[in-house]
């Protein structure tokens, strides 16, 4: 299960977020600097009532021990139940995290790494033993751009993996718009954190708008119910379809042409070396979930076709044209909305003019749709431990 994190910056705008459906609800002061942070923590969480779990910045890793622990004790004995930590890039930082824990009295610790720094993961162990509960990634300079023009999807995958191998939660946030959504998701974060999109305009230092905050929850299913009714529409966001529409109901076309990326392929010894430019194209033929498509929770996302080669095209050498084929193939029908693909690779760097094969497969009759419907993507095409 993801859950959606909605920052704001008092109690006036932790209503808005509920009533929007968020998760989890943080305090920050998008211009920084806020003259009573705990005042603001404090009234928030009073104004929350346990309703959701309140979640507030204390300061940055980097700070000396003595003040990030009274930093840290501040903003839990404020009402935080999840209290953050910038990390800054640096040496040392694994002995800062002593005594942290107790400082937080039981408020779960949540280390923030910079996206705009490669995150130095050989911390997350140190964060484990230290007792944090989870780790995310952020934009802390927000006019630098998205988490996504930082950091590419097979980043992120291990970033979400590593901190999973250590036991820790894992979320991310950086100027998330709604077609990052679907994207994300599929990387099974626990949470991913927004402010910018929540507000007017998308400008985070305007004030929460409530149809923006219904907008990003309506992308990101809640925990199915058990046996219960299942919105499937919210599901679409993440590929997932009921059984019902498949294969009987209109179906679109979805497709990706000519996207050329470097690829290390081939048989011959040389071809190891070096990558070499490889063109894709493919076309998915989707089920429409029964209504004209109005937003992202009603579309098969493009995004998901070109995420996925680049995941797998990111994962190492392959030897033939014809194995990349098929798992880009079963990567896009993983996603149960997809009841046929067509796959071509073409090598552009042989010196053969365009060589390559196409190869259409279809979901077998017999394979069901039913529970568990939420399976990653990654793990369901078989690339959960890509890297790039
Ligand atoms: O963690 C949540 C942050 O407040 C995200 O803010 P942003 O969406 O404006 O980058």
């Amino acid at each position: 299960m993801t859950r959606m994190l909605a920052s704001v910056t008092g109690p006036q705008e932790a209503e808005i977020a509920l009533a929007g459906g968020a998760d989890i609800i943080d305090v920050q002061n998008p211009a920084e600097g806020a003259q009573d942070h705990a005042a603001v923590i404090r009234a928030t969480a009073q104004a929350i009532g346990g309703r959701r779990p309140v979640s507030a910045l204390a300061g940055d890793l980097a700070m000396p021990a003595d003040g990030l622990r009274a930093a840290v004790r501040a903003v839990a004995t404020a009402g935080a139940d999840m209290v953050r930590l910038r990390i800054v890039p640096g040496e040392g930082l694994a002995n800062r995290l002593d005594r942290l824990a107790k400082a937080a009295s039981g408020a779960r610790l949540i280390g923030v790494f910079p996206a705009e720094a490669a995150p130095g993961l050989s911390l997350l162990p140190a964060l484990r033993r230290a007792g944090f509960a989870g780790a995310m990634l952020d934009t802390r300079d927000k006019a630098s751009g998205h988490l996504l023009d930082h950091l590419g999807l097979p980043r992120l995958l291990g970033f979400v993996e590593d901190c999973h191998a250590n036991g820790l939660e894992a979320g991310l946030a950086g100027s998330l718009e709604p077609p990052d959504v679907p994207r994300l998701l599929v990387l099974s974060p626990d949470l991913l954190g927004f402010r910018g999109a929540l507000c007017g305009a998308g400008d985070r230092m305007g004030p929460l708008d409530l149809a923006r905050v219904q907008a990003i929850r309506g992308l990101i299913p809640p925990d199915l119910p058990a046996g219960g009714d299942v919105d499937y529409r919210l599901l679409a966001a993440r590929g997932y379809a009921p059984a019902a529409t498949l294969p009987d109901g209109p179906v679109d076309r979805v497709f990706v042409e000519d996207l050329v990326l470097p690829v290390f392929i081939g048989a011959y010894a040389r071809e190891r070396d070096a990558p070499q430019a490889v063109r894709f194209s493919v076309s998915a033929w989707v089920a429409r979930g029964g209504r004209a498509a109005e937003d992202m929770r009603d579309v098969f996302s493009y995004d998901l076709i070109t995420d996925g080669i680049r995941l797998l095209t990111g994962s190492g050498h392959v030897g033939l044209v014809e194995t990349l084929a098929e798992r880009i193939a079963a990567m896009v029908l993983a996603h149960p909305r997809v009841a046929r693909v067509m796959v071509r690779v073409q090598k552009l760097d042989t010196g053969l003019g365009t060589v390559g094969v196409e190869i259409e497969r279809s979901r077998a009759a017999a394979r069901t749709l039913s529970p568990p419907l939420v399976q990653p993507l990654a793990e369901a095409a078989g690339f959960g431990h890509t890297r790039s």
